[in-house]
């Protein structure tokens, strides 16, 4: 008998891609009428062009995995995709929305509460540190700097013990401006970060942001800070050794324990004293998994993204991959797994990204982010960003520039979305 094939488009590179293509074999390996095909698309947002060209030309993928700042654009693409709540209760498969953490579940689900997407990957950012570099710099390995001034002060002093990259940041408006906000309880669009309506404006030209970019701007001009690119660039700069702190995805943890060669913690982000007494919750990353619509589509094939789909959910493939990567575990009954198995205790620092994700009730500014087409005003961002950092412009005029060019590819979507 013939199996059914399911292709799968991922976002995710080595070695992490590699142990989601793991994740698949052992779906395939677990039964006998189902192939599912794993191709790595390049980044998430290479993965997301890939995908929205695939379905215009009628050969969309089954499962595309999109990351988080994509669900908007893939909650209004309609007929491209078949929502999740819908695929498993057409192919009578049995799925407890329930079972998701809530603020996995809130970000998948659409405004009446159904589940869109299946959760897999979610992240948080979080900060690992280099603990042999800050013995060297004469600070305690043991006491992570908590707040900006305190992280400022460490980057000065790992700088004048000789290290050349005292610190950097993976995914820049993510980990400085996505993550900054909710921490502060600081909008980054109005609209309740977009969830309240297509309307949203941008909100980072606040003197609070503006302050926290110079800030960056200012430790990068003593040599303190190090500005690593955009997206993931960075990511290689911390388990290569050379940059010793860095702020990005908790998901960076599977990477650094293959790759990191000298002693390494991890730590919650730093906050503001002076803006709030003690931060909120930050928000999720990472991506889920979305099935897309094409002509050539078969019931038969349907049936099989949803067997695969009800194997992810399982508990202990959720547990497994969280162990295994710092990704954070999206099921409830998945994270009670790893804890009866001892995960945290065995492992210092791995209850950071959950403890951090859910430390406080959300708030409309903690909840993350619905706003179209995200990943072009991300880039927006960067580009601002980078100028600023080139001193080409002030931190002002950076935020300036990229609330009104982000303005406009929102007005963009809301005019292509409105009926
Ligand atoms: O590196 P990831 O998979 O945790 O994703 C980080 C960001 O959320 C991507 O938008």
């Amino acid at each position: 008998q013939q199996k059914t094939v399911v292709e799968f488009w991922h976002g995710l590179p080595q070695p992490l891609g590699g142990q989601l293509e793991q994740v698949v074999k052992g779906f395939n390996d677990s039964q006998d009428k189902i192939q599912v095909n794993p191709t790595f698309k390049g980044s998430y947002p290479e993965t997301m062009q890939a995908a929205i060209a695939a379905f215009r030309a009628g050969n969309a993928p089954h499962v595309v995995q999109m990351f988080e700042v994509g669900t908007a654009t893939m909650l209004s693409a309609g007929p491209a995709i078949k929502p999740v709540h819908q695929l498993m209760s057409e192919t009578g498969s049995g799925f407890d929305a329930a079972a998701y953490i809530p603020a996995v579940r809130g970000y998948y689900s659409s405004k009446d509460g159904k589940m869109m997407a299946l959760p897999f990957n979610s992240s948080t950012t979080i900060t690992f540190y280099n603990k042999d570099a800050f013995q060297k710099a004469g600070l305690d390995p043991n006491k992570p700097p908590a707040t900006w001034p305190e992280v400022a002060d460490a980057a000065r002093k790992l700088k004048a013990a000789g290290v050349t990259c005292p610190m950097t940041f993976s995914w820049p408006t993510w980990t400085q401006f996505e993550q900054v906000g909710a921490l502060h309880d600081k909008p980054f669009a109005s609209e309740a970060n977009g969830f309240g309506g297509l309307n949203a404006t941008l909100k980072i030209n606040d003197p609070f942001f503006v302050k926290h970019l110079q800030t960056l701007i200012d430790l990068q001009k003593e040599g303190a800070l190090r500005y690593g690119g955009r997206d993931n660039a960075a990511d290689s700069l911390f388990p290569s050794g050379e940059c010793a702190m860095i702020q990005a995805s908790s998901g960076l943890r599977g990477r650094i324990i293959k790759e990191a060669k000298f002693n390494w913690g991890a730590a919650p982000l730093p906050y503001w004293p002076d803006a709030i007494a003690s931060p909120k919750n930050s928000i999720i990353g990472g991506a889920a998994f979305w099935v897309m619509t094409s002509p050539k589509r078969t019931a038969d094939e349907y049936k099989a993204v949803a067997a695969f789909f009800s194997y992810l959910a399982r508990p202990e493939v959720d547990a497994k991959w969280h162990m295994d990567t710092g990704y954070v575990p999206v099921t409830l009954q998945g994270f009670e797994l790893a804890k009866k198995e001892g995960f945290y205790d065995k492992n210092p620092g791995a209850e950071v990204p959950a403890e951090q994700l859910t430390r406080t009730a959300t708030t409309e500014n903690t909840m993350g982010l619905r706003l179209g087409n995200l990943p072009e005003i991300r880039n927006i961002i960067q580009e601002e960003m980078e100028k600023a950092f080139q001193g080409q412009q002030t931190a002002q005029q950076a935020l300036d520039n990229a609330v009104k060019r982000g303005d406009t590819v929102l007005r963009n979507f809301e005019r292509a979305n409105k009926n």
